[in-house]
């Protein structure tokens, strides 16, 4: 098959489809891996790397958009990608189409079919092919909460741990998944006071038993959510629907009662953010204020740390690029239906649910499109 990687175009975005060791893999599987000048540039690779792999380099995105059967990316093809997609392609990226009704439509139009990494599931409900970026993203949260925080990025001018003598940030985590998780231990790992909200108790206790009681691990209704946000100095926004919007937990009433100078990560932006004040910022220029509370919305944190992000995302997506490399999606979805799972877009259908309900669009059952 003919795979494809082309440079990333958002914003600050320096992630890359495929890895050097991900490129080799797939031409050892006898594929053709073509990767766009300067791709990998953000992750300190020249195009020499990808040719030591047995790779070719294609002098624009727009070769690897018109040559290739499959292309691989890491973030949701931007509106101009979209209209160079063609019919009989495939496209392998996160996709987060819930609440993004001009890419769905340009998705649909350009008759592509399309697999979301966000949304392929893997054992025990889980997202393995966006677990390794919530890790991170979940990481960076705290870090981002921390910086937004300092009084010159317009919070109150709280230290996370404090220092002996005075309290610590109070920090709270709204859902306790992959982000919520890995923001609780690296706001605890800095000293904060941190409650995690989820609503699932099975997830709250397994919280318990990991942080051995150093966070605080409560259900999560409307009023915890109120009680805890009005309180607090910062909060991280981690909830999930997979592959439908995000439930606006936070409303405008609660954000105007919270602290001035009080600090808001909603990571969950990119399934439309779970304030309801909340809307999408870049790296560039990633906060904005509503009532004295300072906004951070970046819908691709990761992109922030591409070599940890690329060799994350790489290890979790490369068996799946491999497998429908090497039997075509139809078989390869036919064996796994995991995979099928990540089916959002064929060829004019919209195949997953929570988007075709969150927009008021006809659903196909995958299911019936791989018989
Ligand atoms: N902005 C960015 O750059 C990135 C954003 N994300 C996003 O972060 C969000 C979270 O992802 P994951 O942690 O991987 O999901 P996850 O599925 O591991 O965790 C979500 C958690 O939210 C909980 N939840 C659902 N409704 C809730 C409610 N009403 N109150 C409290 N908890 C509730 C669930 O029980 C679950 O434990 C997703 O929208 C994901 O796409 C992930 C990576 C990067
Ligand atoms: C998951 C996601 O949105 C990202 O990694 O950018
Ligand atoms: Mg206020």
């Amino acid at each position: 098959m003919k795979i494809g990687v082309p440079k990333e175009i958002k914003n600050h975005e320096y992630r890359v489809g495929l890895s050097p060791a991900s490129a080799k893999e797939l031409i050892a599987n006898g594929h053709e891996v073509t990767i766009a000048t300067g791709a990998a540039a953000g992750i300190g690779l020249t195009d020499d790397v990808y040719r030591s792999m047995g790779a070719k380099i294609a002098d624009s995105n727009e070769a690897i958009f018109a040559e290739s059967e499959m292309i691989i990316k890491v973030k949701e093809p931007q509106p101009q990608e979209c209209k160079q997609l063609s019919r009989g392609q495939l496209l392998f990226t996160y996709l987060h189409l819930a609440p993004d009704p001009e890419q769905t439509k340009l998705l649909l139009e350009s008759g592509v079919t399309a697999v979301a990494y966000e949304t392929v599931t893997g054992p025990g409900n889980t997202l393995p092919l966006l677990a390794p970026m919530s890790e991170v993203a979940g990481r960076l949260a705290a870090q981002a909460g921390a910086h937004c925080l300092e009084r010159a990025q317009g919070g109150c001018g709280v230290l996370m741990g404090g220092v002996p003598g005075t309290e610590p940030a109070k920090v709270l985590v709204i859902g306790g998944g992959v982000v919520g998780q890995n923001a609780a231990y690296i706001a605890r790992g800095m000293g904060a006071n941190v409650t995690i909200l989820d609503r699932s108790i099975s997830k709250l206790r397994e919280l318990d038993i990991e942080f051995q009681g150093k966070a605080n691990c409560v259900y999560s209704t409307t009023e915890s959510i109120e009680r805890y946000a009005i309180e607090s100095d910062l909060v991280i926004g981690a909830v999930l629907i997979p592959g439908a919007n995000a439930p606006k937990l936070i409303t405008r009433e609660i954000i105007g009662k919270m602290k001035p100078g009080s600090v808001v990560v909603d990571v969950a932006i990119d399934q439309g953010g779970c304030l309801e004040t909340s809307k999408p910022t870049t790296h560039q220029d990633p906060t904005f204020v509503v009532d004295g509370v300072v906004h951070y919305c970046v819908a691709n944190m990761p992109g922030a740390v591409p070599q940890t992000s690329t060799y994350a995302l790489n290890n979790a997506t490369l068996p799946f690029s491999l497998a429908m490399a090497n039997h075509g999606w139809k078989a390869a979805m036919q064996q796994n239906k995991d995979l099928l799972n990540g089916l959002n877009v064929h060829d004019g259908k919209l195949t997953y649910k929570a988007v075709a309900d969150a927009q008021g669009l006809e659903y196909t059952d995958p299911a019936s499109l791989i018989l």
